[in-house]
């Protein structure tokens, strides 16, 4: 099955071509740096994309399209095959993923009018999620407002910590169902996720994908009377919205969103860029001593996505701060560029510290073409 995926992040729109019969892929790429000038937005990345698929099909026709949504709510533990009324139900979620859930329907709308007869599936960012213990999803607030609006911790990047984590135990040689690790998802979007026995038990991202880390453009953790008091300044919900999400992170602290150009500016001596990355480093650093908790003592701790698998400086500063743990890198490991599974610890690190390249449109693209096959087959017998 030819299956063509969609992953709208916020700053990029990777996306692939695979024919899931056999592993083989036609089509990878990335258009990033969105909402920057060469491309404004998701629409103009969509654009693009279409110009880009004739030449990367070769004459050969798409039987299927998989997206990544990110926010799929109380309702999506799995990836489902999407109709109208399931696109509208990811819209009816957008205020809780404002950056992401916009541009995934967008996308599967722009598909459906390209191609109206090729079926699509959505495969959520929550789904891995749905692990958590009621301990960890559950804030300090009353009840009802958890029946009333749902309000709970969902956690993000699923569809990546469910490909990392077994990638990384089997890396280990340790049974992917007994992995006990910390990883850390380090794109523009960031977080952190506790994973025990392969499941995942607390992850650093909450209601939305604000909650948390130091990101591009998302402050993560604010102390909440900061927004009550910005409000009785006379913000409203909009300018709240727009300043926690796209204000703020390492683009109000450094002055870029992006990790290449601050990791840059630092080295020339930007103090700003600096302390921005000493923020965001230190940040993680306590998500990541919380999580070893968490899981009773990691087997290993995991770095992944554009930051976590390229930014060695970064790395490099986050380690540092892990001492007590007696956590330590091989310096020289470290700053070796790879696209394969590595380890970067030293010797004498208490723990293993590895970096295992993500591939979230390949686990999109497996799982479209199961939800296909098993949509199209009659019920009860599998197909492929
Ligand atoms: N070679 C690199 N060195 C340092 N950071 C990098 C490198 N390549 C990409 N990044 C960073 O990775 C981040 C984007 O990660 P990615 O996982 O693609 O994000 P998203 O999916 O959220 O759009 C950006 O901050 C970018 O600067
Ligand atoms: C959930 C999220 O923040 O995703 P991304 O990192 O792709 O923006
Ligand atoms: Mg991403």
């Amino acid at each position: 099955m030819l299956v063509l995926v969609i992953n709208s992040g916020s700053s990029s729109l990777k996306y692939q071509v695979r024919d899931t019969a056999n592993g083989e892929l036609l089509a990878k790429g990335i258009i990033e740096r969105i909402g920057e000038e060469a491309v404004p937005d998701h629409g103009a990345a969509l654009e693009e994309l279409s110009r880009l698929l004739p030449e990367a099909l070769g004459g050969r026709s798409i039987n299927a399209v998989g997206h990544r949504v990110v926010h799929g709510g109380e309702r999506f533990s799995e990836p489902v095959l999407i109709n109208n009324e399931i696109v509208r139900s990811i819209e009816r979620l957008s205020p809780l993923a404002p950056l992401h859930n916009p541009p995934s329907a967008r996308g599967i709308r722009a598909v459906h009018d390209k191609w109206p007869d090729i079926p699509q599936v959505a495969v959520f960012d929550t789904a891995f999620h749905r692990t958590l213990p009621e301990h960890a999803w559950r804030y300090a607030l009353p009840n009802s407002l958890y029946r009333q609006y749902g309000i709970r911790r969902y956690g993000f990047h699923g569809t990546s910590y469910g490909y990392v984590a077994p990638a990384a135990a089997r890396f280990l040689g340790i049974d992917p169902q007994e992995f006990d690790a910390v990883i850390a998802h380090l794109g523009n979007g960031a977080s952190v996720a506790a994973i025990k026995d392969g499941r995942s038990i607390d992850t650093s991202m909450g209601f939305t994908p604000l909650e948390g880390l130091v990101m591009g453009t998302r402050s993560g953790d604010v102390d909440p009377s900061i927004l009550v008091f910005l409000l009785r300044e006379g913000y409203d919900a909009t300018r709240l919205d727009d300043l926690l999400n796209r204000k703020s992170g390492l683009l109000a602290l450094g002055g870029a969103s992006d990790m290449r150009t601050l990791a840059e500016a630092a080295d020339g001596g930007d103090e700003a860029a600096s302390m921005a990355l000493k923020i965001a480093a230190y940040r993680l650093a306590k998500y990541i001593g919380a999580y070893h908790v968490a899981v009773g003592g990691a087997q290993a701790l995991v770095f992944t996505a554009g930051i976590g698998e390229n930014g060695w400086e970064f790395r490099e500063k986050t380690v540092e701060l892990l001492g007590a743990l007696g956590i330590s890198l091989d310096l020289e490991a470290n700053r070796q560029r790879s696209k394969e599974a590595r380890l970067i610890s030293a010797e004498d690190s208490a723990i293993p510290v590895l970096v295992v390249p993500t591939d979230e449109e390949e686990a999109i693209a497996e799982a479209t073409a199961e939800i296909v096959s098993r949509s199209a087959s009659p019920a009860g017998t599998p197909g492929r």
